[in-house]
Order: C-alpha cells, then structure tokens, then sequence
C-alpha cells in the first residue's frame, strides 16, 4: 500500500474547504501563518498541514499497520483492547456502533500509546503484537516524537492567542505524565459500492489530532452546515478535539466527523489511515480555564448553556466514552428496555412469591454475569461467574418450563417430559459446574483455537454472538419495534447514567457523542402495559380451550427457540475446543435465558391477566402487537409463573 497508485479523488463529491497552514512558518513565529491557523482553528477545528516534518514516517507507519493487520485475527486478538474503556492494542472492525441504530463499524485498528513507544522496550501500558515491537524503536517511536512536538507547537500558538500563562497548555500535556495519547493506524477493508460508515460520527476525545490518509472517505461536519463534505486524501489534517475546546471554554472548536468507505473507483480499495492523538496527562481535571485567562473566562460567561466542566479527569472522561459505543456494552439493552415493568410487576407488588425470586434470580444473576464477563480474568471471578451463569439459567428453565406446562393445559405428559428434561439439564450443569469450579486453571480467554477453513465465522462469533448481544438486541428490536413502531436506539445506557457526560446532552457542540439522556426518556416508557380491555378482547376472540396447539404457535415458537439455542450452544460447547467461545457461548446462553424467561413473566403481567383463578390456559398472539403472552384466563390480576390453579 505505501506508494501504491490509487485511482484519483473524484470531483463531483462535496469537498470541504479547509486552509493549508505552513507548519514551517508557524514554527517560526510568522504572525501571518499564526492567524491563519487560529482562525481555521476557532471556527471549522479543521485544517491541512504542510512541511511538518512528518513526511518521511508517514510511509514506514503504514508498512507497520499493514504488517499488523496481516497477521492473523488470533494473533491480533492476544492484543484485544476489552471493552472496559481501554483503548491501547488491536480493535477489530464490528465492535462499535456506528449510529443510533446499532449498525457496527468497519475498522480495524491498532494503537500504540505514547508512553509505551517513549519507554519501550520498557512496557508503560501494555505489549504489542511482536509486528509494532519490531518497528518500535526506529519507526513508532520517531513518528510519536515527531507528531508530539508538532502538536506542541500548535499548542503553544493556542496558549498565547487564549492568554493563558506561558506553558499551561504545554503542563496538561506534560510527556512525562501518564497519558491516552496514542499512535492509531486504520484499516477499512474495501467494500465496492457500499455506502455503510465505516467509522462513526464522532468529535475526538484529546486535544489535538493528527491525521494523514490514503484514500478519501473521512467526512466533516462543520457547525452550521447540514451536509457531510470530504476534505481531500493525501494531506496530513489536523483537528482539534474535545479536551482543548473545553480547557478554552469552547472558543476552539471541535467538529464532528466520521469515515465512509471511500467514494466511487477507490472504494475497491482498502483504505488507510493513520492519526497520533495528544491528549491531557490522566490526572488532568477537564475543565474550562477560566481562572487563568480572562478570554476564556469571558466566553464562558457569554455560553452559560454550554457545558464547561467535565467534571473528570481526562482517564475518566476517556474510559467512559471509549466504552459507550462498544457493541459488547449493548448486552445490558434488554434490562433498561424492561426495567420499569418489572419495578411495576415484580418490585411494586410489594410481596414475593417463589416466582418472582425465580424472576430476580434469572434476571439479576443473568445481568451480573453480564457485566462480571468483563472483567474475567481471575480463576476466582472465572468460578463466580460459572457459578451465577448455572442458577441463572436453571432459575429460567424452572421459570419457563412452568409456563410450558401451563400452555399445555397443566397436561401430565408434558410434565413428565418436563422433569426428565430438568433433571438431565440439571445433572449435566451440575457436573460442568463442580469440574469447572474444582480446576485449578482459569481458561485463558485470549486463547483461539478455531478450525482452520472458518477463522473469520468464528471470530465472528468471538465479536458478535460471543459478544452476547446481537441475538437478545435483536429480539428485542423485534419485540419494542413491533410492539411500538419506535426507532431503536441502541446504547449503552446503564453505564451512562452514572456518566457525567450525560449532562452534556444538547449542550456542547457534539450531540452525537451524548444521546444517552435522550435514550432515558425514550426508551424506558417503551414497555408500557397492554390495556386489560384489549387483552380481555383478545382473550375472547382466542380463546381455545384445552386444545393447545391450534392457537398456540407463537407460544410453541417462542419455546422452541429457547431450546434451539440450548442444543446450538451446547454443540458449539462441546465441539470448541478454544476456551474463549466456550465462556462467550455460555454467557450467551446466560443472557438469553435471563432474557427470554423474564421477558415471558413481564409479558404475561402486561397483557392484564393472572393466574390465580384461571380455568385453562392458552397462548394468544394479537397480530397488531408482536407479543407472545401466555394468556390466561382468570378474574383477578395477579403475577405468577408456575400457580396455575384449578382447572375447570
Ligand atoms: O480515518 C480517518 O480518516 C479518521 C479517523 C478518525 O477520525 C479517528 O480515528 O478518530
Ligand atoms: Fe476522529
């Protein structure tokens, strides 16, 4: 790729204008040059940067993401960043979101820190694939040097023109203090024809960004336009990012921007980028300066609507939104979507029967796994987290095999199948749990074994299945959507709700980093309850006594998937022998087990009727509400997954 011809930029696309500045010049004080970059950076945050002094690393980068990126996904994935916020090592392309709807990024990336490129061969943060090592000493870390002391010099221009005492801009981002600053190559595979983004909208997370690509596809929107524009490829770009437009209380600007495959005859190419981002030292507190210059603290005072304090350090404020728009994060969407009904069905009853401990087990124990999975990297967190998959998943069986019998009609049979079923589940659960708990090795997660003619398949399946999310998002989606014909935002919320940055929403200049407030209000009243006259209606209109397979298809479906994916899981279990999908698939059973169990009992109280003295028992499926309820027939409303009463 280094040197390689591409096919040329074409001219009938919407460019952006953006002003070339001379580095050289700036450098050297030249006040003419100095106002040209001031200006460009006040009012776009963009501009194009010549004789920096970069030129000749450029090309010895990208050799080095290359030779990273053609390593394989296994050896790449011993240098996985997690989800937890870290950014350090190799992001394989579909772990984010790329909009409000869930779609995943195509990017794969490699970043090196700063600190570990200054320290090496000491490690600082963390290791790289033995592809950065070998290049670290005479390509990384030059190229880290070089772009550290251009973004210093722009900063230092900045310093001046804001007012603020000599060197203050330069103290935030002392090299010696520990950082997120980082060297990034990108790596979107060609996708001919494809209009899908690549990389999402976003506003960068440091102070200053600096950038220089292959092909075209990066894309920005200035404030007050209402289109996306390409600057041209090949110009090194700089921009401004989110840090130093909050230290100078917003008068630089950060603008937001995104990459699309690139335009017409070059999207049968892969497109290459590279950025070193500087960002504050961690332990900078991120906040408007207004104590320290008089302009700032003026432009402030003139933007009260505006956010001005992050309210923490540049560490936090990274982590949180690193992880915001993980698709792994997603797994907990099920739990926000459902969590009002259950605060009304099961927590404002005010009493507890043995169902709704099944419920709190099946969901709380589900959702811990959930989030423990993150952190899974102890033999004692390794044995907690077998432990509460287990009894999630045996408390959502006993909860849905409750129900199975009631939609039979309490029909001994189905019991007896029931119980053998249970009793079998249970052992084998029981001994995976024991032999699990017992071995004195935690299973290394990073380790991949994958059966050699289907890497990618099951990488796939590493990131997305694996991942725990797309098969309960997308039932989900299926459920709200047809339930509400309301958009889908996928997010993720719970984490934010704690996050300071939610106080932004619709303040600062980048709304699309900040939706989660807006996700709050919109989706949290989602569940709302049917109305009990209507399911009375449906009832009637439905009703099939003691005949339960003519009206019971959607319940037969919905129980069917439940025990296809068991059998699926399981074989995947049985026939993997890589550890990593045999913790991913048994969180994915966990998850969709919580899921589908308490999404019975929530629907079973929304749709208006309980059990207590029902006759028989049905299922209904109202087309106008993709709903599956098990409806029963009764009287009284009452919550319950297993009392089924007299029969008639
Ligand atoms: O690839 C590009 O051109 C831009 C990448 C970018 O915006 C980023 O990594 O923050
Ligand atoms: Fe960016």
């Amino acid at each position: 790729m280094p040197g390689a011809t591409f096919p040329p930029f074409p001219h009938d696309v919407p460019t952006q204008p953006l002003v070339i500045v001379d580095y050289a010049l700036v450098k050297a004080g030249d006040q003419a040059e100095i106002d040209v970059l001031w200006k460009a950076a006040t009012e776009k945050g963009f501009w194009y940067m010549k004789n920096h002094g970069v030129e000749d690393l450029l090309d010895p980068m990208f050799e080095m993401g290359q030779e990273t990126m053609d390593l394989s996904i296994q050896a790449k994935m011993e240098y996985w960043q997690g989800n937890s916020g870290g950014s350090f090592g190799y992001k394989a392309k579909g772990a984010t979101t790329v909009d409000l709807s869930g779609s995943k990024d195509n990017a794969e990336m490699i970043n090196v820190s700063k600190d570990d490129a200054l320290a090496y061969p000491r490690v600082a943060h963390a290791s790289y694939p033995s592809t950065v090592n070998a290049r670290m000493e005479n390509t990384v870390r030059p190229f880290v040097e070089a772009c550290t002391d251009a973004n210093n010099t722009i900063m230092a221009v900045f310093n001046a023109k804001l007012g603020l005492p000599e060197g203050t801009l330069a103290s935030l981002h002392a090299r010696d203090e520990p950082s997120v600053s980082e060297a990034r190559v990108i790596k979107v595979p060609a996708t001919p024809g494809s209009t899908k983004i690549a990389v999402g909208a976003h506003t960068d997370f440091g102070s200053l960004s600096f950038l220089a690509n292959r092909l075209g596809g990066l894309q920005v929107l200035l404030p007050g336009q209402d289109d996306w524009r390409y600057p041209l490829p090949g110009h090194v770009i700089c921009n401004v990012g989110d840090a130093l437009n909050l230290f100078s209380g917003g008068i630089l600007m950060s603008s937001i921007h995104r990459v699309l495959p690139p335009p017409l005859a070059q999207s049968h190419f892969d497109r290459w980028s590279l950025v070193f981002f500087t960002r504050p030292g961690n332990s900078v507190h991120l906040k408007a300066l207004t104590e320290l210059s008089p302009l700032i603290a003026q432009k402030v005072a003139e933007t009260p609507d505006k956010m001005h304090d992050a309210g923490v350090n540049a560490a936090q404020w990274f982590a949180r939104r690193q992880s915001k728009w993980r698709v792994d994060n997603q797994k907990y969407y099920d739990y926000v979507l459902t969590f009002g009904d259950e605060l009304k069905h099961i927590w404002g009853r005010g009493r507890f029967s043995i169902g709704s401990i099944l419920f709190v087990l099946a969901r709380y124990l589900g959702f811990a796994s959930c989030v423990l999975s993150n952190f899974e990297k102890s033999l004692s967190i390794s044995n907690t987290l077998t432990c509460l998959r287990v009894t999630a998943i045996i408390s959502s069986e006993a909860i849905v095999a409750v129900r199975t019998w009631a939609v039979w009609a309490r029909n001994k049979w189905i019991l007896a199948i029931l119980v053998l079923c249970a009793i079998a589940a249970c052992t084998a659960a029981g001994v995976t749990t024991v032999n699990d708990v017992q071995s004195s090795e935690r299973k290394s997660s990073s380790t991949f074994e994958y059966p050699a003619p289907y890497p990618i398949l099951i990488f796939d399946l590493r990131t997305s299945v694996g991942g725990q999310w797309v098969v309960p998002l997308s039932m989900t989606i299926m459920y709200e959507v047809g339930k509400h014909r309301t958009p889908i935002v996928a997010t993720h919320l719970l984490s934010s709700l704690s996050d300071p940055c939610v106080q932004l929403s619709g303040s600062h200049n980048c709304p699309y980093d900040y939706p989660d407030y807006v996700v709050a209000k919109t989706t949290l009243p989602l569940s709302q309850p049917k109305s009990r006259a209507s399911s009375r209606y449906a009832l009637e209109r439905r009703y099939v006594p003691s005949h339960p397979p003519c009206d019971l298809r959607w319940g037969v479906i919905y129980f069917a998937l439940m025990l296809a994916l068991g059998v699926v899981n399981t074989a995947l279990v049985i026939r993997s022998t890589a550890a990593v999908i045999q913790q991913n698939v048994t969180q994915l059973q966990t998850s969709l087990h919580s899921i589908l169990s308490t999404r019975i009992v929530l629907h079973l109280a929304n749709s208006g009727v309980g059990v207590k003295q029902m006759h028989t028992a049905t299922s209904s499926y109202d087309p106008d509400d993709i709903q599956f309820s098990t409806v029963l027939r009764t009287t009284d409303i009452e919550l319950s997954t297993y009392d089924v009463g007299p029969r008639p």
